[in-house]
């Protein structure tokens, strides 16, 4: 049995899958934590992904590997190889203003036709934009940057520091791949845009070379293929196999919604992000803050665990009797408010009950991806059907009310790791040169009942 490997290297923590290369079986799985927080040295996702492997029972018996990661990590290294400071993640907001000195630079309507994208705070360029202007010695040190997915790719490869790598620190075997890239805020569909870059960091550095959906990266040093890696919600669009008119939702760290297109989205308002996928067509693309971890949040508010607050929202009516809570506790991207704080309202003496509560935290987070997917619906995506899936997704109380807010049927795939399945599936198609057509097993279907007071009320409270 030929097997094959896929790594989500997320915000909170780093997931293994091994599968049968042909049937798609899954074999074997690891994982272990991240650090939290906003800010995070390298270092540790390297640790986590050797404790994941261990944790999967190691690689020994795997032909192809694949790295998909969280997006946007701003990695720094210098001319030795080494991580200059922590890496700054997509969910560090203290780029906003020079995200808006960016815009105000180039134009939003420039920025969207060179790139795709509107710079927010998010995206690594601005993130190179703070370093020059808040670390200018750092930045000056900067001889290339990375992606989370595309360092750990290196250092897979046996790449990295003198000492701490078997061949070194060889910038220019760096690589990433084109949803990753797009992601960046300097690369567009002409490639990288050096006059973004230069303007963010100050200075021209290495930049990862662009690979192709199925082009290998190399190999490790024990002889194990190497694909080329992807941002993590273009994997999980190939590790759902999503079509035309699919549109998934994932209620992970991040909240996104994203679909698969063929047409370029270039959205000047910078609401949809019109990334690149893994398989060489488009990903219009909203992200949130604010997702699973407002549940976590209001869980331990209530002193509960996901399921009890699962039970608790699901006594509520829809509406929650009135109360809303908007559920800005990180500030938020989508709507682009990066010092916006989370807010309940509407309450009073008969709803401020504990399903009230529990349910209003639901309805919040759902609402917020109501509107992204109103928002990528706006930009011309077809949307026939919402594929839900992440962390999240895996409550009942989450795909009820999903049902209630989403305009388009509820299907939800059996619980899964669906970014590291993507990988895995890349990493077939790299070892075999064909892509996988593994079967996608549903765990439910609901259909679309909208309960108009829900989005109404979450309307009136955020504006
Ligand atoms: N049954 C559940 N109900 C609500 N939230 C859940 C449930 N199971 C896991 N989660 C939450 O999902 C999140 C992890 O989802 P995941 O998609 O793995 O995140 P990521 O890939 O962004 O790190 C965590 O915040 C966790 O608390
Ligand atoms: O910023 C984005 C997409 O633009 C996020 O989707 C990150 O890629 C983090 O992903 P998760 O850790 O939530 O999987």
């Amino acid at each position: 049995m030929s097997l094959v490997a896929g790594v989500d290297s997320s915000t909170q923590a780093c997931k293994v899958v091994i599968r049968d290369a042909a049937t798609g079986a899954l074999v074997r799985s690891g994982r272990a934590p991240h650090p939290a927080g906003t800010e995070v040295d390298p270092a540790a996702w390297w640790a986590a992904l050797l404790t994941a492997f261990a944790d999967a029972g190691g690689l020994d018996d795997v032909e192809a590997i694949s790295v998909a990661g969280q997006q946007h990590g701003m990695i720094v290294l210098d001319a030795e190889g080494r991580v200059i400071r922590d890496a700054l993640l997509w969910n560090d907001t203290r780029s906003a203003r020079a995200a808006r000195d960016l815009i105000a630079e180039v134009g939003a309507d420039d920025y969207a036709r060179r790139t795709g994208v509107v710079p927010v705070a998010s995206f690594t360029a601005t993130k190179l934009r703070w370093l020059r202007d808040e670390e200018p010695d750092a930045a000056a040190r900067v001889a290339a940057v990375a992606l989370p997915h595309d360092w750990l790719t290196w250092r897979l490869r046996g790449f990295g520091p003198a000492g701490e790598s078997p061949l070194g620190p060889v910038l220019g075997e760096l690589t990433t791949d084109r949803s990753d890239a797009s992601g960046t805020a300097y690369w567009g569909p002409n490639g990288y845009d050096r006059e973004l870059f230069v303007r963010a960091l100050g200075h021209d550095a290495v930049l990862p070379r662009v690979l192709a959906p199925d082009e290998a990266a190399g190999r490790t040093p024990d002889g194990i293929l190497v694909g080329a890696g992807a941002g993590d919600n273009a994997a999980a669009a190939l590790g759902l196999d999503a079509a035309p008119g699919d549109v998934v939702v994932s209620i992970g760290t991040s909240g996104t919604v994203f679909a698969v297109t063929d047409a370029a989205v270039a959205d000047p308002s910078g609401t949809v992000a019109g990334f690149a996928d893994a398989t060489g067509r488009r990903l219009p693309l909203i992200a949130t803050l604010n997702a699973a971890r407002v549940l976590d949040v209001t869980a331990g508010l209530l002193g509960v665990d996901h399921d009890e607050l699962g039970r608790l929202a699901l006594e509520a009516e829809p509406g929650a009797s009135g109360a809303v809570l908007v559920p800005y506790f990180e500030g938020e991207r989508t709507p682009n408010l990066p010092e916006a704080t989370a807010s309940f309202s509407g309450l009073t003496l008969a709803n401020t009950t504990r399903s009230s509560i529990a349910r209003a935290a639901i309805e919040g987070l759902l609402c917020g991806l109501a509107d992204g997917l109103d928002a990528v619906r706006g930009q011309g995506v077809e949307v026939s059907r919402v594929l839900l899936i992440g962390g999240a997704a895996q409550n009942p109380a989450v795909r009820h009310v999903a049902a209630q807010v989403f305009d388009a049927p509820v299907i939800v795939p059996v619980p899964g790791e669906y970014v590291a399945d993507g990988a895995a599936r890349q990493a077939r198609w790299a070892l075999t040169g064909e892509r996988p057509a593994w079967p996608l097993e549903v765990d439910a279907e609901l259909e679309s009942r909208p309960c108009g007071v829900i989005r109404e009320q979450y309307a009136r409270a955020r504006a």
